[in-house]
């Protein structure tokens, strides 16, 4: 059997196209177990971190500006075997499947067995903050995590049961009711429709980066094709 030691540290890329990749690199640098933080526009720099972060922006923006770089279906590659998370259009990005998408449709990274709503609490000045509870990151309702909302995009369906409900909004918002699930996290991805990065509070970069830590730990980072359905986790070859 093979263990794989606990890193310590890890590098993590901010996906740097488009958006809020600044602010997410800022925020990390306030994290003791991140060694280091690279922006990424290259498939050699995405072949050098350990986790990924796709910042909020304008996800048909990013996604054009990824294959005229030419780094589109290496982030496809990526995202499927990699710790990822997405932050608004970057939830977008790794949804299998969006409504509200531009005529002749946008591309996706997918990973995620979500249907996702674009810009589903309106325009930009329809930007809002709410206090939300998420049992995994905020350790009581009385020390909320604050998040923030810009063009935001809400998860409409789930399409498998390995997709688990981190966060739900925490009151009604327009056609929008405190049901809405606003934070996801399935096998190695993880996706916000809120920005953390705007904030001063890091305890989601904080999460993901331990939940990072904790998916190269269990040892299958990198390894393609992994169903925890059928718990064949532990077949694969010693290498
Ligand atoms: N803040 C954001 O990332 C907004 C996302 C944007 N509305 C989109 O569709 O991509």
């Amino acid at each position: 059997m093979n263990f794989i030691e606990r890193p310590k540290q890890i590098s993590v890329g901010v996906l740097a196209l488009q958006g809020a990749f600044q602010e997410h690199i800022h925020m990390l640098q306030s994290i003791p177990k991140v060694s280091s933080i690279l922006p990424v526009r290259t498939a050699e720099q995405l072949r050098s971190i350990d986790a990924l972060i796709i910042p909020g922006g304008e996800s048909t923006t990013i996604a054009l500006v990824a294959e005229h770089s030419g780094i589109w279906e290496n982030l496809k590659e990526f995202v499927r075997q990699k710790p990822t998370w997405g932050t608004c259009a970057g939830m977008i990005l790794l949804a299998n499947e969006a409504n509200n998408t531009k005529k002749g449709g946008q591309k996706l990274l997918g990973g995620l067995d979500i249907k996702v709503n674009r810009n589903q609490f309106g325009s930009q000045i329809d930007s809002f903050e709410s206090l939300l509870h998420i049992p995994q990151i905020t350790s009581s309702p009385e020390d909320p995590f604050p998040a923030v909302f810009i063009r935001a995009p809400t998860i409409s369906t789930i399409n498998s049961l390995e997709v688990e409900i981190l966060a739900k909004l925490g009151h009604n918002v327009d056609e929008t009711d405190a049901s809405t699930v606003v934070a996801v996290k399935q096998g190695h991805l993880l996706a916000t429709s809120f920005h953390p990065e705007l904030t001063n509070d890091n305890r989601i970069h904080k999460y993901f980066v331990e939940h990072a830590i904790n998916y190269i730990v269990s040892g299958q980072n990198g390894k393609k094709e992994i169903s925890l359905k059928d718990g064949n986790q532990n077949t694969q070859k010693p290498t």
